[in-house]
């Protein structure tokens, strides 16, 4: 399965078949033909009809960029002074090393009129007008990334491109569900909008609850989900493919499509056709980089760190599914064209004869020199490798680095542009009818966005028939009020925890009034527990991103705040849970927080079900953290084995639930999930042999953090107990109760 369409996993919806006419700008018309690829994954029941509330919509105050597109009427030279004014405040403030100083540098630097609006501190907007040859409006594209990478989609958004890009808030980080809603929204014109985004777990998450919520709103949105890394697949766990640089040309086809006036269920189809099998990927990092194995392991591979090349890595040069030992280019350019062309999800050698484009991507810390040797290489051998026909463009640079930037790697990647409906290829002209030639002209058609620096091999663009859009138009706000890292016009702060589906709560049972002040003591003293063990966790993480203990503590300190300054309702378990949803989400971020924002308002949804008049019981607890867990499982689409949160979750609830048979108290309760927590979490500690290597993990760090939430509930639960205890004896030892017999 190479692509996820949101409208079919998250909503059941289908995309039909169709055979139909594309036309962009000065191109010639073409046919395609779309089928449905998407595929069920689990039910998202509960989490979207939360989304059912009434909306608060940002005030009037509040900036957007629809009111620089309203209200743009071209003032004379007062506007100029409101440029310097803001240029001045700006400046005045510190800068450092953040995403958001990044993508201001690409805002205040584009070229065009300072047609990019960089709002929130996380978002290019493009906010120039382009008109579509029906003169209606035309569908809006926008692609996000984690925060870190260079600026990767935001340097493609411009005219004829992308209407946005979306960053995560931090380094590595995806963009929160938030973030990608308040994008939809800022685009949303009535003519769709299509979301573009490199398949990975935390992606697919967040997204599609966006996109979701946007729907709810009434928002026409499709979400594609491009996974083009073929060794995912190739891979002895198989899996999803994994999204790598494809998703580029994705980005310069859709854009060029939305341009000519196609529709959102055109563009959307001619996307994932693509994305399904016309395009591959093969992502190369040559050397490890920072890696915290075991000890003996760690000198081996700091022995070989610059002759091993990892095979499949994703977006943070990390997770590799093959190494292979060689420092020799001529190697590494046969084992990265024999992946590609050998991409066993085709069965037959798809690329035999086909009409093909290629790029060349330099993940980020790869010099020039080394990188055009790379490409040289891989540009003399590539055709005869894959069999094309005819390789028709080659692009190459720094077209998506990974998130770390200082990546020394490369990717490449082929797509298929139709057969020319040659000889006998005719069943396949009949379906392609022309794509080939149309597919070029949308990669060739002329964009603003200072990252596409292609502008076509052949001498066929004729700007006369792709005049540039009106790129010196004025507009009354300039665009560096925007550029105040989240601060309205007003000063107001976007709320991006604003969350409509707080509101409208049905009232559910409640935490008996001299129980609030325990149940608050329990949440501070979880979150205390979290926040000490951050460094633990990170190094538990060392094998993957070596950040769950510091997602962990900013969602730990954002509870642990929310409740001490009483903006928690403690009193309503469907109340907390509800905002620990929204906190987690907005703060934790990552693939944890998202699933555990996920758990948490399934779990919310659950106390919901019950009258406010029940009293709140051991069975209520354990019943909504088996639904949230549920949930966690639908939506992260992993299983128990799978070195995840649910290998010590599972094993506690079911530990529950066995208790719950014989006793309701909360200690017995307790002390059995941590010890299955525990079992479970050990279970994740494993080996992997690499030839002499052996490589040892520890526990997972996600599976671990549960165990240390049961545990310091427990905690909290045995001090109370104790102290009672202790109260009792004193009692019984001081003023013993006068028996009644006695008195
Ligand atoms: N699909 C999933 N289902 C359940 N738990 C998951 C899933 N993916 C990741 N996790 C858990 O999340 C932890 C990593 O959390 P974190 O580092 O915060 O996220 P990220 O890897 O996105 O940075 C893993 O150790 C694992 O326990
Ligand atoms: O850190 C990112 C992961 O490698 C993404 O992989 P996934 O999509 O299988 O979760």
């Amino acid at each position: 399965m190479a692509t996820v369409e949101d409208s079919s996993t998250l909503n059941g919806d289908s995309v039909t078949d169709e055979h139909g006419s594309i036309k962009i700008p000065g191109s010639a018309e073409y046919h395609v033909s779309a089928e449905n690829n998407g595929s069920g994954y689990g039910s998202t029941e509960g989490l979207s009809s939360a989304g059912h509330g009434s909306t608060r919509d940002r005030s009037l105050g509040q900036r957007s960029i629809k009111d620089l597109h309203y209200s743009a009427t071209g003032r004379g030279s007062s506007e100029h002074h409101d440029f310097m004014d803001q240029d001045s405040q700006v400046e005045g403030r510190g800068r450092s090393f953040t995403t958001t100083a990044c993508l201001e540098g690409l805002v205040r630097t584009d070229g065009h009129g300072r047609q990019l609006v960089l709002l929130d501190g996380n978002t290019v907007y493009w906010r120039g007008h382009q008109s579509t040859p029906s003169g209606s409006g035309r569908v809006k594209v926008m692609a996000g990334h984690r925060g870190g990478h260079y600026p990767a989609f935001a340097r493609y958004v411009g005219a004829g491109m992308l209407d946005a890009a979306v960053a995560g808030p931090d380094h590595g980080r995806h963009p929160t569900a938030a973030q990608v809603l308040t994008a939809i929204r800022e685009l949303d014109d009535r003519c769709g909008v299509l979301v573009l985004v490199a398949s990975e777990t935390a992606a697919i998450l967040n997204y599609g609850i966006a996109a979701q919520k946007a729907r709810t709103r009434g928002i026409i949105v499709k979400l594609l989900a491009v996974g083009d890394d073929v060794i995912r697949s190739q891979s002895a766990s198989g899996g999803r493919r994994r999204g790598a640089a494809g998703i580029v040309l994705l980005c310069k086809i859709a854009g060029a499509l939305a341009a000519g006036g196609h529709n959102l269920t055109k563009i959307f189809a001619v996307c994932q056709r693509l994305s399904t099998d016309r395009i591959a990927t093969v992502n190369a990092m040559i050397g490890l980089r920072k890696r915290t194995y075991h000890e003996d392991v760690i000198r081996e591979i700091h022995r070989s760190e610059e002759n091993v090349l990892l095979l499949g890595t994703d977006a943070n040069g990390r997770n590799e599914i093959r190494t292979v030992r060689t420092t020799d280019l001529s190697t590494m350019a046969s084992v990265v064209l024999d992946l590609l062309a050998n991409d066993d999800q085709h069965i037959i050698r798809r690329w035999r004869d086909a009409d093909i484009v290629a790029m060349v991507n330099n993940m980020g810390g790869m010099s020039d020199p080394r990188f055009m040797a790379i490409v040289a290489e891989l540009t003399s051998r590539l055709g005869a490798a894959t069999g094309a026909r005819a390789v028709h463009r080659w692009y190459t640079g720094r077209m998506l680095p990974s998130s770390g930037n200082t990546d020394c790697g490369f990717s490449v990647t082929i797509m298929d542009i139709g057969n020319a409906a040659r000889g006998s290829a005719t069943a396949d002209g009949r379906v392609y009818g022309g794509l080939c030639y149309s597919l070029i002209a949308c990669l060739d058609f002329p964009v603003s966005a200072s990252g596409w620096t292609f502008t076509g091999l052949d001498g066929r663009l004729d700007l006369a028939q792709h005049p540039p859009p009106d790129y010196v138009r004025r507009h009354r706000s300039c665009p560096c009020d925007l550029l105040m890292g989240g601060n309205d016009r007003e000063g107001d702060k976007i709320d991006h925890e604003e969350d409509d589906d707080d509101n409208d709560f049905p009232p559910s049972p409640i935490v008996p009034e001299d129980q609030v002040a325990f149940f608050t003591e329990v949440l501070i003293h979880v979150c205390d527990r979290i926040i000490e063990m951050e460094s633990q966790m990170n190094a538990m993480d060392e094998t993957d991103d070596g950040d769950c203990g510091s997602n962990w503590r900013r969602g730990a300190e954002a509870i642990r705040a929310s409740v001490t300054s009483g903006k928690v309702d403690v009193t309503s378990p469907a109340s907390t849970l509800r905002s620990f949803g929204r906190l987690l989400e907005t703060h934790m971020a990552g693939t944890l927080g998202t699933l555990l924002s996920i758990l948490f308002r399934t779990f919310s949804l659950s106390f919901s079900k019950h009258s406010c008049r029940a009293s709140l019981g051991p069975n209520m607890w354990v019943d909504g953290l088996r639904h949230g867990i549920a949930a966690v499982e639908a939506y992260g689409m992993r299983r128990p084995g799978d070195r995840t949160i649910l290998d010590s979750l599972l094993p506690a609830v079911q530990g529950m639930k066995d208790v719950l048979r014989k006793s309701k108290n909360p200690i017995h309760l307790l002390n059995r999930a941590v010890r299955e927590a525990d079992k479970g979490c050990k279970l994740t500690e494993h080996t992997i042999r690499n030839g002499e290597a052996t490589t040892s993990y520890g526990a997972d760090a996600g599976a671990y953090s549960v165990k240390i939430v049961l545990e310091a509930i427990l905690e909290k639960y045995n001090e109370r107990s104790a102290a009672a205890m202790k109260t009792a004896t004193i009692k019984n030892c001081i003023c013993p109760t006068p028996r009644r017999d006695m008195q």
